[in-house]
């Protein structure tokens, strides 16, 4: 069963994401007060279990099982030399994924996560959006639908994060698109290209933005036209998580800019979403901001595959571990505030 079976039907999806459950929400609210601390002193950690047990829809959250998924795609823009590494690395990292010796096998198994790896049509670059769409219908319709299957209804929590050699370049493209301000604003070293290689990616960049100046506002034209099947495929896992009420952990710049084109029509689309951390990738904290999400961590990182929201889980984990395992002042005989 195809869950974005039209362009239609995912706008009709983005009208239609449901809303927590506000009854779980208080109830895990009422017992942060009840536990033995200070009102507020664990800080974010209360706020993450209230927010975690609303999706959940559980007085007392939990993550029994929860998925690190990566999607992967090729980009034809990258013969404009806009990354660092050739494109045939996504194909090599992929392989790296399944043989298990990344840095998210690393640190999602140190999260206590399940890993899922999701390639999609890496020998078919998208077509360079300089000269055209990046995709057809057909094409960015599959790669939504990649993403949603990635996500299934057993899970307590997803992850989600990208490979795709010159992602940084769509990724900029897509929040310069949706939130306007200078192309350069967007732009960053990705895997760590030099100022030349900066200013080839703002050009390419800008003659993207012209060739698709009068294509329909529209997050799936947007996707489809600027994004890369990766992309996409984070955009429909998010959208299908929202649907079976699963929270999302995002990770860096171009997983979040993912949602960029999705949150005009949709202001609410990050509302069951957790920003893992704040990437160096200089559009990141821009576009955190556009997207309403103050990040979980600040670590440094610029390496995408999941690897900063993996991290995250692990400071989730905490805040859900003392939600669940505290005493109540009343258990623990402790008196409460004067
Ligand atoms: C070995 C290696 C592993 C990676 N894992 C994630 N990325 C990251 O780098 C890419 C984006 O940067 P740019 O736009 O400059 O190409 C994406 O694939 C991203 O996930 C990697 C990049 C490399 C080289
Ligand atoms: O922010 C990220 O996730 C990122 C930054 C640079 C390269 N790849 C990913």
């Amino acid at each position: 069963m195809s869950h974005f079976p039209t362009p239609a039907a995912f706008r009709t999806a983005l009208a239609a994401l449901p809303v927590a459950d506000a009854t779980a929400r208080a109830a895990a609210q009422r017992r942060q007060d009840q536990l033995t601390k200070p009102a507020g002193s664990l800080g974010r950690l209360e706020a993450i279990a209230v927010f975690i047990a609303g999706w959940q829809g559980r007085e007392r959250p939990r993550i029994e099982r929860a998925r690190a998924a990566i999607f992967a795609g090729n980009h034809g823009f990258t013969v404009h030399g806009v990354s660092a590494f050739p494109a045939s690395v996504t194909a090599q990292m992929v392989a790296n994924f399944e043989a298990g010796g990344a840095a998210i096998n690393a640190l999602s198994g140190a999260a206590g996560m399940e890993l899922s790896v999701t390639a999609i049509d890496l020998d078919t670059p998208t077509a360079d959006f300089t000269t055209g769409p990046a995709m057809s219908e057909a094409e960015c319709l599959a790669a939504l639908e990649a993403g949603a299957a990635a996500v299934t209804p057993d899970l307590d929590l997803i992850a989600v994060g990208e490979m795709g050699i010159g992602n940084s370049t769509a990724a900029a493209a897509l929040c310069a698109r949706s939130f306007g301000g200078a192309v350069a604003d967007w732009v960053g070293p990705g895997t760590g290209v030099d100022a030349e290689g900066i200013g080839r990616k703002v050009a390419v960049i800008e003659r993207a933005l012209a060739l698709h100046g009068d294509a329909a506002d529209d997050p799936f034209e947007t996707l489809r036209r600027l994004g890369g099947r990766e992309i996409a495929a984070i955009a429909g896992a998010v959208v299908r998580a929202r649907q079976l009420g699963v929270p999302v952990v995002l990770d860096g710049f171009i997983s979040c800019a993912a949602l960029a084109p999705l949150a005009e029509a949709a202001p609410g689309i990050t509302a069951h979403c957790i920003a893992g951390h704040c990437s160096t990738e200089p559009g990141h904290r821009r576009l955190l901001d556009h997207l309403g999400l103050e990040p979980l961590l600040s670590l440094g990182m610029r390496l995408g595959e999941c690897s900063g929201a993996a991290v995250a889980v692990g400071v989730i984990r905490s805040a859900l571990a003392a939600h669940d395992r505290m005493a109540t002042f009343d258990e623990a005989a402790v008196s409460g505030a004067l």
